[in-house]
C-alpha cells in the first residue's frame, strides 16, 4: 500500500476510472467530474444518482456549505444529485472558469458526508493529479484503484527522495556550477539542485524556486518568476557559494492546468490569491520538507535563504533546516506583473 497505492489512484484518477478512497470514518467511490463523459459516467453510475463532491471554497461560491463547516471550514461539500444534473451541469459545477459564461446554476443542496475523512483525502488527491477538486461520488460498485487516506499522506512524503546522478553543467552565470538530480520512488516530480561556487564553511545562498513553465520557459511577463531564477542564479554566483532548487512545484503545487485555469479566472477579474481559493485549492499548497530533504542530502544544514516569502522561511525551518538569513530578492515590476507583485505584498505577506 502507501505512496504506490496513492500513485495507481491518481493515475486511475486522470484516466476518468473509479477509485475507492477510503479513510477512518468509512468509504467512498469517486470518479473526477474532469474528463468524465456519457458512457464513463453510466459505466460508473448506471442509476445517475452519483451525488457530486467539491471543496468547501467552491462550495462558497455556489453558496453551499457542509454541515461540519462551522467546527472545519475546509470540510468539502457534497451537492446532492438532481435529476437535471448532468455531466455538462456537473462540469459547470466542477468550473469556476465557466461561471461567466453558465452564471445561471441551481438551486444546488448540499447534503451530510458519510466519510468526512475520506471526502478530503479525494480532495487532496485532486490536487496531486492537477485535476478540478470535483467528483462524481457512490458507496458501492467496482473501482479501478483502492486507496487510503494514509497512503495519500504518503505520497508526498519526501523520505524517500534521494540523490538519482550528479554531473557537471556549466552555466552562463557559473562555469563550474555541478547539478544534482534527485527522485522518489513515491512519486514522478524529478527536482533538480544546481550547486554553484566552491563549497567552503561558509553558509550557501540558497533559492528555492518552484517550477514556473510559463515564466521560467516562455517568458510571461504575468509573473516574475522568470526575472527571479535568473536573478538568484547571478546572486548565488556573485557569493562564495549556493544552491538553487529547482522544486517541480508547477503553480504553487495545483498543476501546471489549474494554474492556467486560475490565469483564465485572472482574466475575468480575480487577483491571484482569489482564483487558487475559487478553484478549491489553498493560496498556496506547496510543501516546502521536498527542500529540506534535498539539502539534507547535500549536506546543507544552514543557509542564508534568497525570498521575499516568509512562509518559505517557515515551512524550511518545520523541516529541519536552519535559515540563518533571509535575504530579499527584489526585481522591478512590468505592466503586467504589476498586479501580481502587489497581491503578495498585500495578501500572502511577501516582503517586497
Ligand atoms: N496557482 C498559481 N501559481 C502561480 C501563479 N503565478 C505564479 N505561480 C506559481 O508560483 C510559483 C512561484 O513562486 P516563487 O517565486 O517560488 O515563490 P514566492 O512564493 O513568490 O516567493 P519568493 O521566494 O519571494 O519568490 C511557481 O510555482 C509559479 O508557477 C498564479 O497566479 N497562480
Ligand atoms: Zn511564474
Amino acid at each position: 500500500m502507501g505512496a504506490r497505492a496513492a500513485a495507481r489512484a491518481i493515475d486511475a484518477l486522470r484516466r476518468g476510472w473509479a477509485v475507492t478512497v477510503s479513510a477512518a470514518d468509512g468509504a467512498i467511490r469517486v470518479m473526477a467530474v474532469e474528463g468524465a463523459d456519457a458512457v464513463t459516467l453510466s459505466d460508473f453510475d448506471p442509476t445517475a444518482k452519483a451525488d457530486i463532491l467539491i471543496a468547501a471554497a467552491r462550495g462558497e461560491t455556489l453558496k453551499l456549505a457542509n454541515q461540519l463547516a462551522a467546527a472545519d471550514p475546509d470540510m468539502p461539500v457534497l451537492i446532492a444529485r438532481a435529476p437535471w444534473i448532468d455531466g455538462d451541469v456537473a462540469m459547470t459545477i466542477a468550473d469556476p472558469v465557466m461561471d461567466l459564461a453558465s452564471p445561471l446554476k441551481g438551486p444546488f443542496s448540499a447534503k451530510p458526508l458519510a466519510a468526512p475523512l475520506a471526502a478530503k483525502a479525494s480532495l487532496k488527491l485532486a490536487r496531486l493529479a492537477g485535476i478540478l477538486p470535483a467528483f462524481f461520488v457512490t458507496s458501492t460498485g467496482a473501482s479501478e484503484a483502492e486507496v487510503a487516506a494514509e497512503d495519500v499522506d504518503a505520497y508526498d512524503d519526501a523520505t524517500h527522495l534521494a540523490i538519482a546522478t550528479r554531473a557537471r553543467l556549466p552555466v552562463s552565470t557559473s562555469e563550474t556550477a555541478e547539478i544534482v538530480a534527485f527522485r522518489s520512488p513515491d512519486e514522478p516530480r524529478e527536482h533538480v539542485a544546481l550547486v554553484i561556487g566552491k563549497r567552503d564553511d561558509s553558509l550557501p545562498v540558497v533559492r528555492l524556486h518552484s517550477e514556473c513553465l510559463t515564466g521560467d520557459v516562455l517568458g510571461s511577463l504575468k509573473c516574475d518568476c522568470g526575472p527571479q531564477l535568473h536573478q538568484a542564479l547571478h546572486q548565488i554566483a556573485g557569493s562564495r557559494w549556493g544552491v538553487l532548487l529547482y522544486l517541480r512545484q508547477e503553480g504553487r503545487g495545483i498543476g501546471l492546468i489549474n494554474k492556467l485555469r486560475a490565469y483564465a479566472l485572472q482574466d475575468q477579474g480575480f487577483d491571484t490569491v482569489d482564483a487558487n481559493v475559487r478553484l478549491g485549492f489553498a493560496i498556496d499548497a506547496r510543501d516546502f520538507s521536498v527542500a529540506a530533504r534535498m539539502l539534507d542530502l547535500l549536506g546543507v544544514a544552514e543557509v542564508r535563504l534568497l525570498t521575499n516569502n516568509p512562509n518559505k522561511v517557515a515551512g524550511l525551518e518545520t523541516a529541519g533546516i536552519k535559515v540563518a538569513e533571509r535575504l530579499p530578492i527584489i526585481l522591478p515590476a512590468n505592466p503586467h506583473n504589476e498586479h501580481y507583485l502587489a497581491t503578495k505584498r498585500d495578501r500572502t505577506g511577501h516582503q517586497l
